[in-house]
């Protein structure tokens, strides 16, 4: 129903304060992180990944990013430690990227973007009864951020890009089972930590980020094989290939970005 929101000239990201006014708010992510203005902050400890592979459940083309959704009905998989007061829920991760690896990312550093972004969503179970309550509340939600560089292959993608031509197109999907993202990870987990929001439409203002500073390593090759997807359903006329799917950094207004040691 209604107009929906894409990333195209005429539904982009420049658009989407039309339908969702939050857009011009004054906690909206992504941003453009500046090292040296971040407070480096003794208080924030390690943040601790605990995700269990019986978790992972499928793969899916959503028309705006590639997600893999992930059993949240208890506390097997959860981000806990660094900003969070308590461990939250792995729900689903996703991947935002360009046309081309200089830019694609939606956090940059000093300026600079990234190939592309990966994002593990969680959510506050301790507090929240559902995902979708958890999406509006100031401290619903966790996003990992991870920034892919690229360079060699990365070992672990292959699992995800094999089966990406099973999801072609918007509103398709396939089992996905015994995945663990762990092996997504760098092998340093120092983190820069906002407050901040969705970077989609409905964007609200849920989402407390903590961003990787060590970018994980894939080839050109395995990112292309991503722009194969279509934003676009299989019997849709035109094709709509799936890149530059990311939004431009929003203004810091009265934010303080803190960093881990
Ligand atoms: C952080 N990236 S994001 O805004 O693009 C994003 C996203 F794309 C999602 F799909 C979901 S989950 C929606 C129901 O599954 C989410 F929480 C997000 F924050
Ligand atoms: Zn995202």
């Amino acid at each position: 129903t209604g107009h929906h929101w894409g990333y195209g000239k005429e539904d982009g990201p420049s658009a989407w304060h039309r339908q969702f006014p939050v857009a011009k708010g004054n906690r909206q992510s992504p941003i453009d992180i500046i090292p040296d203005e971040a407070r480096r902050d003794s208080s924030l400890g390690p943040i601790f990944l605990k995700y269990d592979r019986c978790t992972s459940l499928n793969i899916a083309n959503n028309g705006h990013s590639v997600v893999v959704e992930f059993n949240d009905s208890d506390d097997r998989s959860v981000i806990q430690g660094g900003p969070l007061d308590n461990p939250y829920r792995l729900k689903q991760f996703h991947f935002h990227w360009g046309e081309k690896g200089c830019e694609g990312s939606e956090h940059t550093v000093a300026g600079a973007g990234y190939a592309s972004e990966l994002h593990l969503v969680h959510w506050n179970a301790d507090k929240y009864k559902t995902f979708e309550e958890a999406a509006t509340a100031p401290d619903g939600l966790a996003v990992l951020g991870i920034f892919l560089k690229l360079g060699d292959d990365h070992r672990w993608l292959h699992m995800i890009t094999d089966a990406l031509y099973m999801v072609k197109f918007k509103g398709s999907s396939t089992d996905f089972k015994g995945f663990n993202p762990k092996c997504l990870l760098p092998s340093n987990l120092h983190y820069w930590t906002y407050l901040g929001s969705l970077t989609t439409p409905p964007l609200h203002e849920s989402v407390i980020w903590i961003v990787l500073k060590e970018p994980i390593v894939v080839s050109e090759k395995q990112l292309g094989m991503f722009r194969l997807l279509q934003f676009s359903g299989e019997e849709d006329g035109q094709r709509m290939r799936m890149e530059n799917n990311f939004r431009p950094p929003q203004p810091l207004k009265e934010r303080l970005v803190r960093s881990s040691n």
